[in-house]
């Protein structure tokens, strides 16, 4: 399947953002530390989503499906996430600690790389095994064990998001207290204590770098809904400043994009913020600006490539620094068939702007970049076609949809 963009269309209306792919799937995995009913509200369409409710099911939970609703009930059956599931998603990595939490005993196998970098585990097998768990490897799999876990001081070598969610998750049923320290300090982390919490857990200081986790015998059901997705949110914000347009961009939580919407300012771009929307306005050409990518608060990677291809047409050179994974520059070749003049220099994009670029067909190599590649394509001259749409579909729900819906000229084939 491609998505065939046909470019230099101004973007201007509404477009409404849905809850973060990145707090659902920690709060779907949490949901595994109790056997009581757990309802989570306003669930985004994504494949990512899919993939995780399908290897919870396998897992042995009751699940129930509405409209934008799921609810997950019941006992766990099996501590063993199958292969052919886990390697289409590397979040299915967060199953392991509440897996564990749950049973003593979680097999699961080595997520290995992606596109983006190599992506090791080391930093949650070492939080484990500092709560008490046995690690060993076999056959591809990694087998923690560990029948009660006991509280622990954890210091994180790098605040890295998977490693701080799976080892509150890990900790919340704990004996004694446990300590995460150089944690990350993501808002979706911040959402997943909130959802423990609502559970009966006990967990404070997230969104700080000590999180303090006191162990708990049990946790109950909830009703949750979580956080607005700031990427998506982001996504768009770059694809209405990339065309020139002026748009509303609904549903989300403006302090989460404050890296992003200050970049954009610096870029000339007008961004006004309110309590849950902020509008975006582009009338002026594009400043060449400077980024480095960082842990939040700082410019989040996952907004590197888009960023990349708004720059692409500045009126200068602008330099991206990629601080946070080794290999998230696949965008760039494609980005240069569609005339883009960009450099790499170890782990530096220089991007010196063009008039304009030119429609080509392209291919997504991973989520973001995939994104980055529509919004070339919204503002290239001539068409674009797009594949590796099957990347593009694991975190943006609707996106030609809602693109068209600002007035975007997109179809499928
Ligand atoms: C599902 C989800 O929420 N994914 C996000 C999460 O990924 P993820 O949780 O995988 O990202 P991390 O914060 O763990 O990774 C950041 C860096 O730390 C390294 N590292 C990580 C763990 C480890 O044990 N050892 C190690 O060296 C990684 O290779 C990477 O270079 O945060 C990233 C950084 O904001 C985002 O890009 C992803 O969208
Ligand atoms: C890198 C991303 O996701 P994941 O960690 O699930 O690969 C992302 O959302 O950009």
């Amino acid at each position: 399947m491609a998505m065939i963009i046909k470019g230099k269309k101004r973007l201007s209306g509404e477009v409404e953002i849905e809850s973060s792919k990145n707090a659902i799937l920690p709060i779907i995995a949490a949901s595994l530390l109790t056997d009581d009913e757990v309802r989570i509200r306003k669930v985004p369409n994504i494949k990512d989503v899919t993939t995780i409710m399908q290897i919870i099911k396998i897992l042995g939970k009751q699940v129930k499906e509405q409209e934008r609703q799921i609810i997950i009930s019941g006992k766990l059956m099996n501590h063993h996430p199958p292969y052919e599931l886990v390697r289409q998603m590397r979040a299915s990595i967060l199953l392991m600690g509440s897996i564990l939490s749950r049973e003593g005993k979680v097999r699961i196998s080595l997520p290995g790389g992606c596109a983006i970098g190599n992506r090791p585990i080391d930093l949650h097998l070492k939080g484990f095994h500092g709560l008490g768990a046995n690690i060993n490897f076999d056959n591809g799999d990694v087998i923690a064990k560990g029948r009660r876990l006991k509280g622990n001081h954890i210091y994180l070598d790098y605040p890295s998001v998977g490693a701080t969610e799976n080892l509150i998750m890990a900790a919340v049923l704990a004996q004694g207290d446990s300590y995460i320290e150089n944690a990350a300090l993501e808002p979706e982390i911040q959402d997943l204590a909130n959802f423990i919490n609502s559970m009966g857990g006990k967990v404070t200081g997230a969104g700080t770098n000590v999180i303090q986790i006191q162990g708990v015998s049990e946790l109950h059901g909830s009703d949750y809904t979580p956080i607005p997705d700031r990427i998506e949110a982001g996504t768009y914000m770059l694809a209405v400043a990339a065309t020139g347009g002026q748009a509303v961009i609904k549903n989300i939580i403006p302090e989460h994009l404050k890296a992003v919407s200050a970049k954009l300012e610096e870029t000339g771009v007008e961004i006004k913020e309110y309590d849950n929307h902020l509008t975006v306005k582009r009338d002026s050409y594009i400043k060449p600006v400077n980024i480095k990518t960082l842990p939040y608060p700082g410019f989040p990677t996952d907004m590197q490539a888009q960023f990349m291809s708004f720059l692409s047409c500045a009126r200068g050179s602008s330099i991206i620094s990629e601080s946070v994974f080794e290999n998230r520059y696949m965008h760039v070749q494609e980005l240069q068939r569609m005339g883009a003049e960009i450099k790499i220099e170890g782990r530096a994009a220089i991007i010196k702007g063009v008039k304009e670029l030119t429609g080509a067909q392209v291919k997504a190599s991973d989520l973001r970049a995939g994104a980055a590649l529509i919004i070339a394509g919204l503002t290239a001259d001539g068409s674009t076609i797009l594949t590796g749409m099957e990347h593009v579909e694991r975190g943006y729900e609707g996106i030609i949809t809602k693109l068209n819906a600002l007035g975007a000229n997109i179809t499928q084939n």
